[in-house]
């Protein structure tokens, strides 16, 4: 692996990568950066969370002349949340060289927006829709820039953003350098490369499969009206440090939330329907800590990058294959493991095979795991709090009590009673969701592999799902048609 010395950085971007603990290059790194460098436009693909964002963000900060108080880089991204996000990676990366990116995004005061443009910055970071928005006012001009990025570009089609994509690289001078990044590269892409790309080198991180290998994939097989029950088993057993659990649709994650909280776990929903400001706070409260479970659509699938994030659950099996590559990645990201567990109902299970297929990786059966193991789980939680206890923190205070208790009960009668009061019950409380209908796939039951290849006419037929989509979040068909409402709220 070679270090960012090797690449022949500025020293001011040295400093800022050390700074960020970067040793080495990842291998998207170390291939596409002096690529970039030259000025060539480059498509770059690589597993979730290998650092494409440092990939195309440290080319585009050395690019940028930061006595030119002018917008010379623009990065687009499909959710409002990914545009913070990367934003505040390329301020780090440009930290020394006193580089600037400000997200532009839909839900938020434009009036703010204006203001906080007004301060210069070398480079936004933009969902489509509002930029054009900003373009229509002419509140950003895009004359100066030299270096367009697509970051997720894959998803921006798929939320029917192409349109304004052409309109935005229109205004932009031809010369530019244009580079694309995603972990997935379904074939419509190719259109985007040869449209507003010139001659596009082709970096693909070889792997064995799409997914990172640190991630460990699990299925279950549950009948729909057993998911819930069996999702908060397998939350007792796992207590995981943080989860994110996806749902196919909006009002499903408002019902999980819901019904997550009546049996006792600290969660929290997010999705397109949810004011600006309630998204930002329950991504907040989930990078802190303050909640455990985050319940979403789609629309914290793509590019998403929180620490401590050891299991994902697909409560319902994704639509498409891609987005299972990208939910998945939410967790095992920058060389650290993972589990991700997907639920799926017995007539999902074609789905599950293309999946396979797909990700060329056998995702594995694991049995439905019992109320009595998930008891089990419970009682190793509050056991090893209390060793944790007895270890670290003060107790002196409790022994006058608990000495005046042994005299009159015997130890292990005491204790026990002590285990059941701070001990988590499973499913104590009736929860009902609304029912789903499965996803499916025409045509499974051919051999695996061939199905394989990243074609989306190996994808399940519209006709089947179509109605449905309509009701999900952020995804839709290639074409776009009829989401207008929903990529509004995200732009
Ligand atoms: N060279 C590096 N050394 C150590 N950590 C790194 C390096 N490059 C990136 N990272 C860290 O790895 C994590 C994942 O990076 P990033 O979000 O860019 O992944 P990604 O490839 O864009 O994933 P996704 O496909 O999910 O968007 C981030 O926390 C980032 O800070
Ligand atoms: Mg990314």
């Amino acid at each position: 692996m070679a270090t960012f010395i090797d690449l022949g950085l500025s020293e001011t971007v040295i400093r800022s990568i050390v700074n960020m603990g970067f040793e080495e290059t990842t291998p998207i790194q170390e291939m596409t950066i002096p690529i970039a460098l030259q000025g060539r436009d480059l498509i770059g693909q690589a597993q979730t969370g290998t650092g494409k964002t440092a990939a195309y963000g440290i080319p585009l900060t050395e690019k940028i002349a930061e006595q030119a108080e002018q917008i010379q880089g623009i990065v687009l991204a499909p959710t409002r949340e990914l545009a913070v996000q990367v934003a505040e990676e390329l301020n780090k990366i440009g930290q020394f060289k006193r580089i600037h990116a400000l997200p532009i995004y839909g839900g938020q005061s434009i009036d703010w927006q204006i203001r906080a443009l007004r301060k210069r910055p070398h480079i936004i970071v933009a969902t489509p829709g509002r930029l054009m928005d900003h373009m229509r006012r002419r509140t950003i001009r895009l004359n100066d820039i030299k270096i367009v990025v697509l970051d997720e570009a894959d998803e921006m089609l798929n939320m029917g953003f192409l349109e304004d994509i052409e309109t935005i690289l229109k205004e932009v001078p031809e010369e530019r350098q244009t580079l694309l990044f995603s972990a997935t590269m379904p074939h419509q892409i190719q259109n985007i490369a040869q449209r507003f790309m010139r001659e596009p080198e082709l970096i693909r991180i070889k792997a064995t499969g799409v997914t990172v290998s640190d991630i460990e994939q699990h299925y279950l097989e549950v009948p729909e009206k057993l998911k819930f029950d069996v999702l908060t088993r397998l939350l007792d057993i796992q207590s995981p440090d943080l989860s994110i659990v996806f749902a196919r649709t909006k009002r499903r994650v408002d019902e999980l939330s819901e019904g997550l909280n009546k049996r006792g776990y600290s969660a929290e929903g997010i999705h397109g329907d949810l004011t600006q400001s309630k998204r930002d706070s329950v991504l907040r409260q989930f990078k802190d800590g303050t909640i455990d479970v985050l319940v979403a659509t789609d629309v914290a699938a793509r590019g998403l990058d929180i620490s401590g994030v050891t299991h994902v659950f697909n409560f319902d099996i994704p639509q498409d294959t891609e987005s299972y590559v990208h939910r998945v990645g939410r967790t095992g990201r920058a060389g650290k493991t993972g589990l991700a567990i997907t639920l799926v109902t017995p007539r999902e299970m074609g789905m599950l095979r293309l999946i396979e297929s797909v990700i060329k990786r056998k995702i594995i059966r694991k049995p439905v795991p019992t109320i009595i193991e998930a008891v089990q789980g419970q009682q190793r939680l509050t056991m090893n709090e209390i060793l944790r206890v007895i270890a670290e923190e003060d107790i002196e205070k409790y022994k006058g009590i608990a000495e005046e208790l042994l005299a009159e009960n015997d130890s292990v009668t005491l204790l026990s009673a002590a285990l059941k009061i701070i001990t988590k019950e499973p499913e104590n409380v009736e929860v009902h969701l609304t029912e789903a209908a499965p996803i499916r796939v025409r045509g499974v039951g051919k051999p695996r592999g061939q199905q394989g290849g990243y074609n989306r006419k190996n994808y399940p037929q519209r006709t089947d799902t179509w109605s449905r989509r309509r009701n999900c979040d952020v995804r839709g068909g290639s074409t776009g048609a009829s989401r207008g409402k929903d990529f509004k709220k995200n732009g």
